[in-house]
């Protein structure tokens, strides 16, 4: 279904997911266009209660209007001390239109709203602390429209929420996100160390394996 030389449409406005993507997909050989850079493809409307309905919603919408395979990534945060909260609202928890910046600002004011305790972080110096276990959670679904076909496959990542912002790469809450077992935040990690461990690469290396099965 996918095969080195293609071209593949991700059903995706976000830029950070797609440089991912494109990132990971230039290993195999399989070029990337995100929702940006085709014209007259509209802003499809995510009424799912889940990350897989969301995921599937985009990619048959934009499947049904461009006749050819189309992969779609929906995911998020979820934080346990906010019971599971922003998850599938996270691009839009400080309201719409998404705003990166906003939406971290009120995740630390949700923090500290309900008093979460704040661990402080030795290793990362400088008053670090991590308010709350969280993980980020990625459902990729492939539709193809010429035999109705789906492949779905998720991936997630456990970490704390820091009391504040720390590296600059990534997108959304990577600055937030402490991942204990590399003493580094998200955005502290260069592209190809993100793929290797983020909910996005691991849902992506789960659906290519699918792939070279049906193959
Ligand atoms: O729907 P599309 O067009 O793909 O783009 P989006 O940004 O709206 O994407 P989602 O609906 O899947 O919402 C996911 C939000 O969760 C956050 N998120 C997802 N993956 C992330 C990651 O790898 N690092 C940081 N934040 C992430 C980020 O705030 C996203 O805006
Ligand atoms: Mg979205």
């Amino acid at each position: 279904m996918i095969r080195r030389g293609d071209e593949l449409l991700i059903a995706t406005r976000n830029k950070g997911k797609s440089k991912e993507f494109r990132e990971a997909f230039r290993e195999i050989g399989v070029t990337v266009k995100d929702l940006n850079e085709v014209a007259g493809l509209p802003d499809v409307e995510e009424t799912g209660t889940t990350f897989e309905e969301n995921a599937t919603i985009k990619a048959k919408a934009i499947a049904a209007l461009v006749g050819m395979p189309v992969l779609a990534d929906d995911s998020g945060l979820c934080v346990d001390a906010l019971s599971g909260a922003p998850g599938v609202y996270s691009a839009r928890y400080a309201g719409e239109p998404s705003n990166d910046a906003a939406n971290n600002e009120k995740l630390l004011r949700e923090l500290d709203r309900i008093g979460a305790a704040a661990v402080i972080l030795p290793e990362a110096g400088d008053g670090f602390a991590t308010l709350s276990a969280a993980r980020f959670a990625c459902s990729l679904v492939l539709y193809d429209p010429s035999d109705e076909s789906r492949l779905a496959a998720e991936g997630d990542v456990e970490g704390r929420i820091l009391n504040r912002p720390r590296g600059s790469g990534g997108f959304g809450y990577d600055p937030l996100f402490w991942i204990p077992s590399l003493g580094r935040s998200m955005a502290e990690l260069a592209l190809e160390e993100k793929n290797a461990i983020s909910h996005r690469g691991q849902a992506l290396r789960k659906l290519l394996t699918m792939l070279e099965g049906k193959a």
